[in-house]
């Protein structure tokens, strides 16, 4: 929030407050002096147009006060958004897994629903500011003696609220742990009903995650209730000290009795309005320190897109000269490293890239794309190396189908998407019967998993780009369709002059390339006599 923004709705929250002060007030002078004098016209008057200002100031103060809250949780989901589609790759399936994104999309709800009473409790923090600041022009031992209160609760408060901190931070995490085993269960759901053990191994360490919550969140409740008995007590204690106590003492005069009796039942009203939200207020804050957390944790965008980019932008060769990649590993020190591996892929080529299983196959591929970084080395297109301002037109030129790919609910709107090529695709794949493409683009279908392998490959042929990467596209098709894919489906795919660049098992593939790579324990190795001799 800038400055000037900041100043402008104290300013009005301050108007509004001072303008409900002056309306009590004034009303109050008023009575007495129609009582005593039988005419009051001037302080009723003041009542009326101070009645007006804090209508219309306290609406402007909730009103800026929750677009501009609005405002900042919309530019955060835009953020993660941005993050979420431009960050780098690697770091999102990372953070995926943490469940980051889903768990800062959760906290910005929270924030959402409790907006609305913390802008109100915002402008009964102001109202009792100044209704307090009405008792000092009164009596300056009484206020100093409310001061001692508001003291004393205060430091409750600030205790109270430091145990539900604490509360809520422990349920959260149980309620992480609770959302991960049930998501885990769900994915897990054949497995879950076929094996009584591993049900039962979830089903404790779920059931212990809510019983955890369980218990928190009754603390919290039981926290936050013994503190509202304390503002309760409190607000008691102050009425009797005002009105019983403090004429006694001489600390107010009689004819002061009444003006403050009303500026006091009308601070009460928001200072327990204030204090009774003040658990939302640390529930939102606590929220709005995770997202920050969070969001300083996720990646950044990669680059800044472009408006529009070239569908078809012409290349002859992608290079991958002396490319290194490291994952670290908690349970291995060693890790596993993948290159140097050079590799030139000339347009129009078909290249395979073979090896056994955790040979390193994918992350080499996925280093084509610049997916996954090479630590070394570099990937070269047409000789030059791939900067951040080329990598969006670069990354363009592919499209593919990986191991674990995923078919969009919708067709591509735009951007060179042939919607014919597309439907005679999925008739030359044989599930075209099985595909329905509503009018706007949404795909109704219900298919196997190799078949929804096909449907993928027809929307990447589709898609018209360059260069078809097929991360083991085969593993899921029968013995017929793997056969037709080293003959007829190779050869459509290069007479939409493709360059393709697959991984594979199969044998009798390699003999389909024009170029290939064999990987072994994440190093080149010479082409063998036969894949099985691949080490
Ligand atoms: N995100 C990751 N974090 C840590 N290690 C990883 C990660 N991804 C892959 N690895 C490791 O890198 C090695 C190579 O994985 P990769 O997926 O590249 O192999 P692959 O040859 O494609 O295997 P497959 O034929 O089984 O698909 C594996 O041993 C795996 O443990």
């Amino acid at each position: 929030m800038d400055r000037q923004l900041q100043i402008r709705i104290l300013v009005e929250g301050g108007i509004a407050a001072l303008a409900s002060v002056i309306s009590l007030v004034s009303l109050s002078k008023g009575l007495r002096s129609w009582f005593e004098n039988g005419s009051a016209d001037l302080p009723f008057l003041l009542c009326c147009a101070a009645l007006v200002v804090n209508y219309v100031f306290s609406q402007r103060f909730v009103a800026r006060l929750l677009d501009t809250a609005v405002t900042s949780i919309t530019a955060a989901r835009r953020d993660l958004l941005a993050r979420a589609t431009l960050g780098p790759w690697s770091s999102i399936q990372e953070r995926q897994r943490e469940r980051s994104f889903e768990h800062c999309q959760r906290l910005l709800e929270q924030i959402g629903v409790l907006l609305p009473g913390l802008s109100i409790a915002a402008n009964m923090l102001i109202l009792t500011v100044v209704a307090y600041a009405y008792f000092w022009t009164v009596s300056v031992s009484g206020a100093l003696l409310i001061l001692l209160g508001i003291m004393v609760l205060a430091s409750r408060h600030v205790h109270h609220m430091a145990v539900a901190r604490r509360y809520l931070r422990q349920a959260e995490i149980a309620a992480e742990r609770n959302a991960g085993g049930v998501a885990e269960i769900l994915r897990g759901s054949i497995e879950i009903r076929l094996g009584k053990a591993r049900r039962d191994t979830m089903l404790t360490s779920v059931d212990g995650a809510i019983a955890d919550w369980d218990t928190l969140r009754r603390a919290h409740g039981g926290n936050v209730a013994e503190l509202f008995s304390w503002i309760n007590v409190f607000l008691v204690i102050l009425s009797a000290l005002v009105v019983f106590i403090f004429p006694r003492l001489g600390i107010v005069s009689a004819a002061e009795l009444p003006t403050l009796t009303m500026v006091l039942l009308f601070l009460i009203r928001p200072l327990a309005k204030f204090l009774n939200t003040v658990p939302d207020i640390v529930a939102a804050e606590d929220a709005a320190r995770r997202i920050a957390e969070i969001r300083a944790a996720l990646p950044s965008p990669e680059f800044r897109p472009m408006p529009s980019t070239d569908a078809d932008m012409p290349f002859e060769t992608i290079t991958l000269a002396g490319v290194e990649y490291s994952y670290t590993n908690a349970r291995d020190s060693r890790g596993f490293s993948v290159g140097p591996v050079d590799l030139t892929i000339r347009a129009g080529e078909v290249v395979g890239i073979f090896g056994r299983n955790g040979s390193g196959k994918s992350t080499v591929l996925k280093m084509i794309p610049l997916l996954v970084r090479p630590e070394r080395g570099e990937v070269l297109l047409d000789g030059l190396p791939v900067g951040s301002e080329s990598l969006e037109a670069y990354r363009n030129l592919f499209c593919g189908v990986f191991q674990d790919d995923h078919v969009f609910s919708a067709l591509p709107q735009g951007g060179g998407f042939d919607r014919d090529l597309f439907y005679d695709m999925l008739d030359f794949l044989d599930i075209a019967h099985l595909v329905q493409v509503e009018a706007d683009g949404r795909l109704d279908y219900t298919l196997s998993r190799g078949q929804r392998r096909r449907l993928a490959l027809a929307i990447a042929v589709a898609e018209g780009r360059r260069i078809m990467i097929l991360d083991e596209w085969t593993a899921d098709q029968d013995q017929s369709y793997r056969q037709r894919f080293r003959g007829e489906i190779l050869w459509r795919l290069r007479s939409h002059g493709l360059t393709v660049i697959l991984v594979s098992h199969d044998e009798h593939a390699a003999d389909l390339c024009d170029h290939t790579l064999f990987l072994s324990k994440g190093r080149m190795q010479a082409a063998p006599v036969t894949l099985s001799e691949v080490a």
